[in-house]
């Protein structure tokens, strides 16, 4: 184990002011659904709170929650949570409260499915419900007929988003939220034009493609402030059948328009050409680079996530300034901010166990270890505290 004083000299664990947050350290807990929630969407008792606990168990982290819906009709799949009713709201609080007593903190992330949503899932809630998305395009491998939606639909979808937002920084307490416009869910569906060839002014050209996604960040802002937002977006990735043929054009004027308009937001997160969805893709390293929009969001950091090892994070921290955004090394390490630090190794993640529908025996999910020398400096701490 190399000495922790000198390698909190890497801008990765340096402190950062996020929106209204004073972060200690720029390991961030990524959005990871887990389906450990109910089928009224509302999180089981106990163990998403112990999730959420122990990743919050290093002072100063920032966590992102796993995406929740923002009204039944939005959904996609079974066994996600939601933050539209009281129950929910009530859960969320317990959790909040939680991190914040660990002196970390926590963004919601908010989120459509669109066109890749299960129909008869969604018919389960409601029959009326139908598969919703830009137009009548459909994802390759999902077959089933898309409702491209009315201008009213999108009228109360960005209703709904504002609503969510504010249930969930006014009601649950969390810190802010972050909109999931990425990996191929509806907003990101609008943005592009492998999935949106709308003819009104909702398709067709970069600023039409734009424009619902403007819309629920300007609702969303008005209701919680633009200091409580952060926007996830992943120009490159093929999950869903996503990736325009050159994405620059669309996302460089959506995140300049971002800048202009909302010079406060709290970041924007970037998930790096190397992923799609939960898993690596081969690259070409040529062309595809977050690089464009680090250039236009600068001198504000980005959060990056994407493949990221102790020593790439490092890197990309001290070069760049981005804030590193993990997803399945931090499902496997309880404490990974600290072992990051220490160099400590890693425990490997159980890939059947990511997503385990209405589970709630906590396997593949609280029971991963922390580490012996995590454990041994919280009883120092307490016995220094006792003392
Ligand atoms: C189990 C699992 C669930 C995920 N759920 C979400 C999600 O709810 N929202 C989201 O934006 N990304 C989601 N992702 C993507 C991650 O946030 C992250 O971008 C991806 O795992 C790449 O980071 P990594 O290489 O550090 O794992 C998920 C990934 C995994 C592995």
């Amino acid at each position: 184990m190399t000495s922790p004083s000198l390698l909190s000299q890497s801008k990765l664990f340096q402190p950062i002011q996020i929106g209204n947050m004073h972060l200690k350290h720029r390991v961030v807990l990524a959005p990871l659904t887990r389906l450990r929630v109910d089928e009224n969407y509302v999180s089981l008792d106990v163990i998403v709170k112990e999730y959420y606990a122990q990743r919050s168990s290093v002072p100063g982290t920032l966590l992102i929650s796993e995406g929740m819906g923002v009204f039944p009709k939005g959904g996609a799949y079974k066994n996600i949570p939601g933050i539209w009713k009281k129950e929910q709201i009530e859960k969320w609080r317990e959790i909040t409260d939680t991190v914040h007593s660990k002196g970390s903190f926590i963004f919601a992330q908010i989120w459509s499915g669109g066109r890749i949503a299960v129909p008869d899932i969604l018919k389960s809630v409601d029959p009326s419900y139908v598969v919703v998305g830009p137009s009548t395009l459909q994802c390759k491998n999902l077959p089933w007929p898309v409702h491209p939606l009315t201008v009213e639909e999108i009228k109360e979808y960005v209703q709904a988003w504002g609503k969510g937002a504010e249930n969930a920084v006014g009601g649950a307490g969390f810190d802010g939220v972050e909109l999931h416009f990425a990996n191929g869910y509806l907003l990101d569906q609008f943005l592009q034009d492998v999935s949106n060839n709308r003819t009104d002014e909702y398709g067709g050209s970069v600023e039409n493609r734009a424009r619902f996604p403007l819309e629920v960040v300007e609702e969303v802002v008005k209701r919680v402030g633009q200091e409580k937002v952060g926007i996830r977006l992943s120009p490159w990735s093929v999950f869903q059948d996503m990736r325009m043929q050159d994405p620059k054009p669309t996302f460089s004027y959506f995140a300049k328009k971002l800048k202009n308009l909302y010079p406060n937001l709290a970041y924007l997160s970037v998930i790096e050409p190397r992923i799609a969805g939960d898993n690596e893709v081969s690259v070409d390293h040529t062309e595809e680079s977050n690089d464009f929009l680090r250039e236009i969001w600068a001198p504000k950091p980005l959060m990056s996530a994407g493949g990221y090892t102790r020593g790439s994070a490092m890197k990309t921290a001290d070069e760049r300034g981005d804030l590193i955004a993990f997803g399945r090394q931090f499902i496997s390490n309880p404490d990974l901010p600290f072992r990051l630090l220490n160099d400590i190794p890693l425990t490997k993640y159980d890939r059947s166990l990511f997503y385990c529908p209405g589970d709630n025996s906590g396997k593949g999910y609280i029971d991963y270890p922390f580490s012996v020398e995590y454990l041994n400096q919280k009883k120092l701490e307490m016995t220094s505290v006792a003392a």
